[in-house]
């Protein structure tokens, strides 16, 4: 193939979108900057406990929007930091490679995290994505999710000391099975525990926490559910 044909145009490709906004980060070790949410419609899981179901079928997309409408659109906010989500925000290969290259190249920002759920294998982004700011916040769906059999475990391997690891814990058996992961898939990846709001109280994902003696996990408690209506959208 030529260099010309490589080559992409942003203008030409086309993502399916449910949403852009600015609000603060709620979550990870970038939780209370102000940043620039970029959310991509449709996922591959179900999740049991999934807080964004207007985010894949039978909802529909809100709109769809070239890659370079999504960075000017993103580029309005003053924000230095972005987060793309979903949804899956990597479900969509070659084109969510080259939405994430088109915003680190903008070179507005300091911090591109893309969350993304455990069942998109991270090989092809982490080898083709040179970009320094770009991170990866992995879900590991635990079993409450009913998504544990679709986790890449050979993922965790490949997560660097920027990334991170995040498990959402509905109940004990969750807990328990979090720390079994934590035991045999060796990462350098900054492990998060985040409770499930409606199942397992904060107060006792901490004393499990301390009594496990697990002093690499950091708690992870989602802020915008606690400033704002669990329930509301687009904050
Ligand atoms: N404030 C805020 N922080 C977030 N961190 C991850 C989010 C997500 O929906 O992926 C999210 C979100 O929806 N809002
Ligand atoms: S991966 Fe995320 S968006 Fe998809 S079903 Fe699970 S919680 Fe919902
Ligand atoms: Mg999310």
């Amino acid at each position: 193939m030529s260099q010309a044909a490589e080559r992409v145009d942003i203008n030409e490709i086309k993502l399916p979108m449910v949403e852009i906004f600015e609000t603060v980060e709620g979550e990870g070790s970038r939780a209370g900057f102000p940043t620039v949410f970029i959310r991509l419609f449709g996922c591959n899981l179900r999740c049991t406990w999934c807080d964004t179901k207007y985010s894949y079928p039978p909802a529909e997309a809100e709109f769809v929007m070239t890659i370079g409408d999504i960075v000017a659109e993103a580029s309005r906010y003053s924000s230095k930091h972005v987060c793309l989500t979903g949804g899956e925000p990597l479900l969509y290969g070659d084109r969510s490679t080259a939405l994430i290259e088109a915003l680190a190249a903008t070179g507005r920002y300091t911090d591109l995290h893309i969350e993304t759920n455990g069942a998109i294998d991270l090989t092809p982004y982490l080898e083709r994505i040179k970009s320094p700011i770009v991170r990866y916040i992995m879900d590991y769906k635990l079993p409450d999710s009913g998504e544990e059999d679709k986790m890449i475990t050979a993922n965790l391997s490949k997560l660097r000391p920027q990334d991170e690891l995040k498990f959402v814990i509905g109940s004990d058996r969750d807990f328990l099975a979090a720390k079994t992961v934590l035991e045999t898939f060796p990462t350098a990846a900054l492990p998060l525990f985040s409770p499930v709001w409606e199942t397992m109280p904060p107060d006792k994902l901490v004393r499990l926490m301390l009594e496990h003696g697990l002093s690499q996990v950091k708690l992870n408690m989602q802020m915008h559910k606690i400033i704002w209506d669990p329930a509301m959208r687009g904050v």
